[in-house]
């Protein structure tokens, strides 16, 4: 399972922080930048992310911003991307059960680092449920 993750410079220390934990739990990450905390433009990292995602070359994907609003925009833009921003594990469990969320965007000027990893096991370890909610992803796909 590969997993790529991207963020601008306000999400920057975040991502560190999420991708060592995905290294921990035994994923390949490929982290697609910021590489500092120099400031950057958040689309061009979601738009990577998702592009990434829709390709295949991921399998799934983590974005984070300052908020997580800009780049999880960015990453919804790319056809296939099904990008949820999450503040709370209960939002992560279900943007994987409901919606098969395959980016996830955190905020890193807004969650304490320890939530959003706990946010982040969430997301990977809840199973999409099908169903109704296949149906509705189908149209997303279609959009
Ligand atoms: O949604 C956008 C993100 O939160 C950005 O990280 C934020 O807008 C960057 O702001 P600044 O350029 O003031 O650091």
């Amino acid at each position: 399972m590969v997993i790529a993750v991207a963020s601008d410079h306000g999400g920057f220390k975040l991502k560190l922080a999420v991708k060592e934990h995905l290294i921990e739990r035994g994923y390949k990450v490929v982290d697609l930048g910021t590489d500092t905390e120099d400031s950057v433009d958040y689309p061009v990292y979601g738009q990577a992310c998702g592009e990434a995602v829709a390709a295949g070359k991921a399998d799934l994907g983590v974005v984070c911003c300052g908020t997580g609003i800009g780049i999880s925009i960015a990453a919804n833009k790319v056809k296939g991307v099904r990008c949820a921003l999450c503040t709370s594990v209960e939002m992560a469990e279900l943007a994987k059960q409901h919606n098969n969320a395959n980016v996830l965007a955190l905020g890193g000027r807004i969650l304490e680092t320890e939530e959003a990893i706990r946010i982040t096991d969430a997301w990977l370890d809840s199973e999409f449920q099908g169903g109704r909610h296949k149906r509705r992803t189908d149209m997303l796909d279609a959009m």
